[in-house]
This record gives structure tokens, C-alpha cells and sequence, in this order.
């Protein structure tokens, strides 16, 4: 399997950063930590626009750094970057400004094509325009495409949401995501905000303080019970689904997860569609018994075992599970009050229901 191999450790003025990883050179990677963690830092490592001698950096097999052995400078590295806010040529139409990034791999033919670029960040509306005049979604839409133009081997996205208000935010999400499914350009996202990353990452870099928390699959990190992500007030766990069957009477579809189904609401795809789902820690409450049909409003109320608890201040627990009877499914999150833990008698490795109140898909499928 090609993997990203980093290690970058030294001081910048008062800042000392210790981050190394192995992370899979496929999908997006999620570089994410409070504020000040060295996030950005590491990305322009790895774009070679800081220079840290004790450093390392492998792609997909290919050396572009080894210490002070070997440097490959930033113009040589076959990188996009994106930044907070596009940096665009406001004279020059949104054409100019893509042909601008353009850039020819001798002996290769093109890994992402003009008209490709075009069509997935829907940008054909635009071309003749001058970016002058563009909102700021559409103008962060068109430093992507300049930067896939570039025709790189790892997409580095620093923020790339934050200048953006909510709504422009929502706009250019589904992009987001049909890059990630479409193209086969591995990216290293640098993001403060969890939500974004339960909806686009498939590896998480958690940084704490210029060093490596924890690397590994998203799923897993969200729901450690030694990280401080299921601690959040807004813990989620997120799934990855397969649509089984959609009641289009009733506007809703089933999708089965490692270790049950759900109801969803929405019609979620063809049947064998995959799709991503989030669900809050705050939106699954427990019973020790299964309810009767016709018992609850709640149509997901699912086997699981408890894997662990602990407290969420003074009077809440975040109880830790894993879908199905014997607890080999998907982890799953709840946050209940201490009370009910305290009157239902719970305990890990405990077999409970999960009733859950809210299920989001998060991609457009
Ligand atoms: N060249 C430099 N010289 C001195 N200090 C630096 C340098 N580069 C970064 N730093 C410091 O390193 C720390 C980490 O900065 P960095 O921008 O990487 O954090 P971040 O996690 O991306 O934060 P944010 O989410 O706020 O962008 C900061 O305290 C910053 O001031």
C-alpha cells in the first residue's frame, strides 16, 4: 500500500514541533488540533516551504526529504496547495487564472484534464468571468482547480472552508467530497473544526501541542476513549453505510452498518450505495430491553455492548459501545445522564439497546 511518511521535528523561534505520521498516500487526511498545534506547520514541511533539518518525508516511495541528505526544494514538489483564501489574479477570467496553474508532466499524460477540473467543481458557468467579481465560495472553487491543474501527486489544503460563511460553506462541501470520490490525488486537509472532518477525512492526524496525538482511521480516533475527541460537547461517531432498501412513501431508507441497520430519513441511493453517516453521542439514549413495535417514535433502536463509560462533567456519562449483540459492530457514542446510568444499572461489556434519535447522512452519495 503507498503511504505518506513524515517526521518533522525542530524549533521555530518559541514553537518546538515533534510531528511524524504514516498515513495512507489515498483519500483525505485530516490534520487537525486546536489552534497554534502546528498544523500549518507541517503542511509547509511537507510543501518544502519550511525547511527543518531533521526531517523526513516520504510519498507514495519517492524521497523529498532525508534530514540534510536530501531536499527536494518546494518548486520541484509535485504539490497543489490551497490556502484560507484564494489568491487569485483579479484581472485575469477564471479561465486565465486556471491555465495559469496549468502545468505539462513530461512523458505523462495529464492526471487531472481542463474540462475534468471544469465539470467536478462546476466552474463552466464562470470561465469568462474575472474572478473580481466572484463570491468567495466560488472563488475558493477555482483555487482547487488551479491547484489540481498543477497536476500534483498530494493535495495540500490549509482552511480551506474557514474564510467562508455558512452558507458559502454548505456550497462548496459537496465539492469537496465528489473530489474525493472521483479523483485518486491523496489530501493532506488542515482543519479546527470537527464537523468538517467527520464529513471529509478518512485518516485523522490529531495534534496536540507541536506533537502527534494519534494517526489512524477516523472512525476509531472519534470514539478512543483515550482521546479527548468523544469528550467534545458535540462527540460523533461516524459510519460507513451501504443503502439496503428506501420507503419512498414514507421518505425513508435503510442502510446497513457493521453490526446493524438504520432508518434514515431521506432517500439515500440506489440499493448498494455507500454512504457516510454521523451520529451524535447526545442523540443515542440506552435500554437494558429491546421495545415492542409501536412502543417509541424512535425507529433505531439497535443491540450493543458497553465497551466503556466516564464521565462528561458533573452529571452526564459518555458511555462507549459497539453495534450488535455480541459487540462486533461499529463503535457507537452516547451521552446520557449519570442518573440513568445510575437507575438502569449499567456497567461495561453490559449488552444494552441504543435508541437513536438522529441519524445524518453526510455526503450527497
Ligand atoms: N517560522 C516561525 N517562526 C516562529 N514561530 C513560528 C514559525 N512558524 C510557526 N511558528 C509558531 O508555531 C506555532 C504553530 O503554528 P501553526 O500555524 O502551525 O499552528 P496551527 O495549528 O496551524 O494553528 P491555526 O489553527 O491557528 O492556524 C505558532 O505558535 C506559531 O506562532
Amino acid at each position: 500500500m503507498s503511504i505518506i511518511t513524515a517526521l518533522f521535528r525542530g524549533r521555530l523561534g518559541g514553537f518546538s514541533l515533534d510531528a511524524r505520521f504514516d498515513v495512507p498516500a489515498r483519500g483525505v487526511t485530516a490534520l487537525f488540533g486546536p489552534s497554534g498545534c502546528g498544523k500549518t506547520t507541517v503542511l509547509r514541511c511537507v510543501a518544502g516551504l519550511t525547511r527543518l533539518s531533521d526531517a523526513a518525508l516520504r510519498v507514495d516511495g519517492d524521497v523529498w526529504q532525508d534530514g540534510r541528505r536530501r531536499f527536494v526544494p518546494p518548486h520541484r514538489r509535485p504539490v497543489g496547495y490551497v490556502f484560507q483564501e484564494a489568491s487569485l489574479f483579479p484581472h485575469l477570467s477564471v479561465t486565465d487564472n486556471l491555465r495559469y496553474g496549468q502545468k505539462r508532466v513530461r512523458g505523462e499524460t495529464d492526471r487531472v484534464a481542463f474540462d475534468d477540473v471544469v465539470a467536478l467543481l462546476g466552474l463552466a458557468r464562470l470561465l469568462d468571468r474575472p474572478t473580481a467579481v466572484l463570491s468567495g465560495g466560488e472563488r475558493q472553487r477555482v483555487a482547487i482547480g488551479r491547484a489540481l491543474l498543477s497536476q500534483p501527486r498530494l493535495l495540500l489544503m490549509d482552511e480551506p472552508l474557514s474564510a467562508l460563511d455558512r452558507a458559502s460553506k454548505e456550497d462548496i462541501l459537496p465539492y469537496l467530497e465528489r473530489l474525493h470520490d472521483t479523483l485518486e490525488i491523496p489530501v493532506l486537509y488542515v482543519s479546527h473544526d470537527i464537523a468538517e472532518v467527520e464529513r471529509l477525512a478518512d485518516t485523522l492526524v490529531l495534534m496536540e501541542a507541536g506533537r502527534v496525538r494519534a494517526v489512524g482511521p477516523l472512525a476509531d480516533l472519534l470514539a478512543d476513549p483515550t482521546l479527548p475527541l468523544a469528550r467534545l460537547p458535540e462527540a460523533a461517531e461516524v459510519m460507513e453505510a451501504e443503502v439496503v432498501a428506501v420507503d419512498a412513501a414514507y421518505g425513508l431508507s435503510t442502510v446497513a452498518v457493521p453490526g446493524g441497520r438504520l432508518v434514515v430519513p431521506g432517500v439515500a441511493g440506489d440499493p448498494g450505495t455507500r454512504r457516510r453517516l454521523r451520529i451524535l453521542a447526545a442523540d443515542v439514549s440506552l435500554r437494558r430491553t429491546a421495545t415492542a413495535e409501536g412502543e417509541s417514535s424512535i425507529l433505531n433502536v439497535l443491540p450493543a455492548r458497553i465497551t466503556g463509560a466516564e464521565p462528561a462533567g458533573n452529571h452526564l456519562m459518555t458511555v462507549f459501545l459497539a453495534l450488535g449483540d455480541d459487540g462486533t459492530g461499529a463503535p457507537l457514542l452516547a451521552r446520557i445522564t449519570r442518573k440513568s446510568w445510575d437507575l438502569l444499572g449499567l456497567a461495561p461489556s453490559q449488552p444494552v439497546y441504543a435508541m437513536i434519535k438522529g441519524v445524518a447522512l453526510l455526503d450527497r452519495g
